[in-house]
């Protein structure tokens, strides 16, 4: 039986990284994956960069999409030759590494030192002294009558595959993928409607924010069935069928050509047979890890969506810097040293936040002045014509360093990453409202949003 020093299974951000390192390092690494298509994971196949390229796609200019059906098509190709392309990266930046082998195959703990792999063309086991748990996520499907039996049902991974546009598309959740869904349906000309669960848009926000974020996708034409769950399809002529019910139990019916399910992920470990290795899993079917990421076997880590922890590739990252420095380093970096998680939902324009915002500073009962600037009082917004939006500060006025940061504007995917490095480096405000910023561009916002600050201050 073949031994390895590693054995990696899944091949997400995380346990790429990994592998390539301890390949530097002359280990001797298995990555197991189960699936060709899904070499490089999640990410780069059908998460973040298909989805990104798609909503780049669907914001650019009317005249192009004229022929909207055609453009759509179009669109999915420039997408599935990028995957491609980056699917065979990702594969060959490890098989092309002496000592790592890939597998093909879907892995099971035998015991906790040994694994079984499983493919149509073989199966095999393979022992090892240290093993990663890094199989992701996948959709969290509610139950729903008639799902098994309706056409036009799609996951996120499915509906991107498919090259015709939907003239109406209903979407369950309006969480991150069904509110990014809706904006990028939207922009390609699909008539969408969000049917959430959750009584308010976007709970977690601030209420400015969020209102500023729905009068934006509404004035794309989006309707918010909100506090209303999807409970039923069925097939209808062409497309689908579906019974929405409110909280009073009142029915009503919506009829679409396709429905998105966006109403969560959860952790991947069925089938992992992990009870077998000694290895717990909380009731949500995520693995129980400590603050160095170890589960309840020291010898075996779980890194990415599949700990539990926020589902994001570059917490899949982080999670990857904590094992390195375990294994080769001092070990000294740790969940505990994780601060200031930021986040960006790739709207038109995009949201992102880092911090506190007010709703969290009150319940946390915290001490915070506030500015707040729409985007338009930007220059820039007068070239790139996207005016819409709202922006936030929140500081801390003892040690005026910044608490928290909104903004709903063109290029806050960017902008944030600055803001938070300010907050890592517990610099005051004031180096943002006084920093050099190249102009004109959007960062420079920052000056302006964080002067508001000075009257707040005393
Ligand atoms: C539509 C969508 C859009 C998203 N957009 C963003 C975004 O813009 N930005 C962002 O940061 N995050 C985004 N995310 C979240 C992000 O994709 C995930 O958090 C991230 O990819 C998780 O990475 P991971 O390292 O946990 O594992 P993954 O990349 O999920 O890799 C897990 C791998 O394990 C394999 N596997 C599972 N079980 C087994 C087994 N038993 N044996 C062998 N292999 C197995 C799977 O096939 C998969 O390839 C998005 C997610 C979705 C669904
Ligand atoms: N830009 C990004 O970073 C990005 C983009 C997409 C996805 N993601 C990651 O993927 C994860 C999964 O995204 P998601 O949108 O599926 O989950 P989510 O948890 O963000 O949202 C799920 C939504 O579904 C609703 N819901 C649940 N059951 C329902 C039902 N029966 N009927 C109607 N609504 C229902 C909930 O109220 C909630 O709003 C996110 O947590 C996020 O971490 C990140």
């Amino acid at each position: 039986m073949k031994h390895y020093d590693y054995i990696i299974i899944g091949f997400g951000k995380g346990g790429k990284t990994l592998a390539a390192d301890l390949a530097a390092k002359g280990k001797n690494v298995a990555m197991v994956e189960q699936s060709a298509e899904m070499y490089g994971g999640t990410c780069i196949n059908i998460a973040c960069i298909p989805t990104k390229i798609l909503i780049h796609h669907g914001k650019k200019e009317e005249d192009l999409k004229e022929d909207k059906q055609n453009f759509y098509r179009s669109s999915i190709e420039d997408k599935n030759k990028v995957t491609a392309a980056l699917r065979e990266k990702n594969y060959n930046n490890l098989a092309d590494q002496e000592t790592v082998m890939v597998y093909t195959a879907k892995a099971s703990f035998i015991s906790d030192k040994q694994v079984h792999l499983e493919s149509e063309t073989e199966s095999l086991d393979l022992t090892a002294d240290y093993f990663i748990i890094n199989t992701g996520s996948q959709p969290n499907i509610p139950p729903i009558t008639g799902l098994n039996e309706t056409n036009h049902v799609y996951t996120s991974t499915e509906l991107q595959q498919v090259s015709e546009l939907p003239e109406e598309l209903l979407i369950a959740g309006g969480g991150y993928i069904g509110l990014e869904f809706a904006s990028m349906y939207a922009n390609f000309g699909s008539n969408v409607t969000v049917i959430d669960s959750s009584t308010e848009f976007m709970p977690q926000e601030d209420r400015d924010i969020a209102e500023e974020i729905k009068k934006t996708l509404q004035a794309k034409n989006i309707s918010f069935l909100q506090g209303c769950k999807l409970t039923a399809v069925s097939n209808h002529s062409d497309g689908i069928k579906a019974i929405v019910e409110n909280e009073a139990g009142e029915k009503a019916e919506e009829t679409a050509s396709a429905l998105l399910l966006a109403t969560g992920r959860k952790p991947n470990t069925e089938g992992l047979n992990l009870n077998k290795a000694g290895v717990e899993i909380d009731n949500k079917g995520a693995v129980i890890v400590d603050d160095y990421l170890r589960t309840s076997q020291k010898h075996i880590w779980a890194i990415g969506d599949v700990n539990g922890g926020p589902q994001f590739t570059y917490i899949s990252l982080d999670d990857y810097r904590i094992i390195r420095d375990q294994l080769i380093s001092e070990g000294t970096y740790s969940l505990a040293y994780r601060k200031n998680v930021p986040y960006s939902v790739f709207l038109d324009p995009v949201l992102s936040h880092v911090g506190l915002n007010e709703k969290k500073a009150k319940e946390k009962n915290i001490d915070y002045v506030v500015a707040s600037m729409p985007a338009a009082n930007i220059p820039y917004t007068k070239i790139n014509k996207q005016s819409t939006g709202l922006l936030k500060a929140l500081v801390d006025p003892e040690t005026k360093e910044i608490l928290g940061c909104t903004l709903f504007c063109a290029e806050s995917s960017e902008i944030i990453n600055t803001v938070r490095l300010a907050m890592e480096a517990k610099l005051s405000y004031t180096a943002l409202r006084d920093n050099i910023f190249t102009h004109p561009t959007m960062s420079e916002g920052l000056n302006d949003l964080f002067k508001k600050i000075d009257a707040k201050i005393s």
